[in-house]
């Protein structure tokens, strides 16, 4: 449909090892998800339950074993081009300041140095690092080094953005202004955002909707709740709203047992060696 900016039909992954008789693992199974334009919905679930491959195929960086994914209606082959990727571990270039970081999305693109380097400017100050331009990541904290990132992804203006829990590294005050910064960001933009997180409360406070993924192997979505909380959100209050309370505990309800399950599995689960990718 028109006003999907994601849509993920059917969609099954399954890894294969390289070498030791052709072992596999159907990481996910048979999932459907929309993400409308403008919405923000973020996905819980087990650790190792497949958060992480779903982002992937939605950025185009793996191909899906069977199912399809639509952008804006179109089947995606390739790269995402609609799509910044915002990934867990840090992606930015150490021998880079943070302006020349933030440009180098842009220069890639095309634009003129002169003009990236402005609209770099615009976006390390929109997101509070104006005066940091010429640092280097490893001056920056791990705040910053966020900041940047945030930055990096926003100034190709992407119409969706795919966020793999970017602030799980960060202490929990850094993380909760980063989250708000990131709503004030995106409430004037409205941009699709999927966000992935193992964090309820940071699903709840930040999302419209949040998705539940069964434990793997063959994750697939159990659980779809909307978040009626009314908005512009602070993510550290918004939790002792009552509402905030209730939806919590029926999530929690969905989420408990295969949080309990994926623990389990990533115990028993047989270790696939060298790995070609998706089956
Ligand atoms: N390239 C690969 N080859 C083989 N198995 C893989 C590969 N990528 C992921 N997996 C397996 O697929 C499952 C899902 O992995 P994924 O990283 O998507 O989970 P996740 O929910 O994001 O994990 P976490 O919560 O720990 O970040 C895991 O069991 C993982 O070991």
């Amino acid at each position: 449909m028109a006003d999907h900016a994601l849509e993920f039909e059917r969609i099954s992954v399954t890894f294969r090892a390289r070498e030791g008789g052709g072992q596999r693992y159907t990481a996910v199974a048979d999932t459907t998800l929309h993400v409308r334009a403008g919405e923000f919905v973020s996905v819980v679930g087990p650790t190792g339950c497949g958060k992480s491959t779903l982002l992937n195929i939605a950025a185009g960086l793996l191909e899906p074993s069977s199912g399809e994914v639509k952008v804006f209606g179109q089947p995606l082959r390739g790269i995402n081009r609609r799509a910044g990727y915002m990934f867990q571990s840090e992606a930015l270039m150490p021998w880079r300041s943070a302006i020349d970081n933030v440009m180098v999305g842009l220069q890639y693109r095309g634009v003129a140095d002169a003009q990236a380097r402005r609209e770099a400017q615009a976006w390390l100050e929109r997101v509070g690092l104006g005066g940091f331009e010429d640092r280097y990541p490893h001056h920056l904290s791990g705040g910053m080094r966020k900041r940047t990132a945030l930055a990096q992804v926003l100034a190709l203006d992407p119409d969706i953005i795919l966020m793999d829990e970017p602030f799980s590294a960060l202490d929990i005050q850094t993380r909760q202004l980063m989250e708000n910064e990131v709503l004030a960001l995106w409430a004037a933009r409205k941009k699709a955002v999927l966000f992935i997180t193992h964090d309820l409360d940071e699903a709840i406070a930040m999302s419209d909707r949040v998705v539940v993924l069964s434990a793997g192997p063959g994750t697939r979505p159990i659980g779809e709740f909307e978040i009626d909380l009314p908005r512009p959100r602070d993510v550290a209050e918004v939790r002792s709203d009552p509402r905030f309370v209730q939806l919590h505990s029926q999530i929690w309800a969905v989420l408990r047992d295969e949080v309990l399950k994926g623990y389990a599995q990533q115990l028993n689960k047989p270790v696939l060696g060298a790995v070609e990718g998706a089956a």
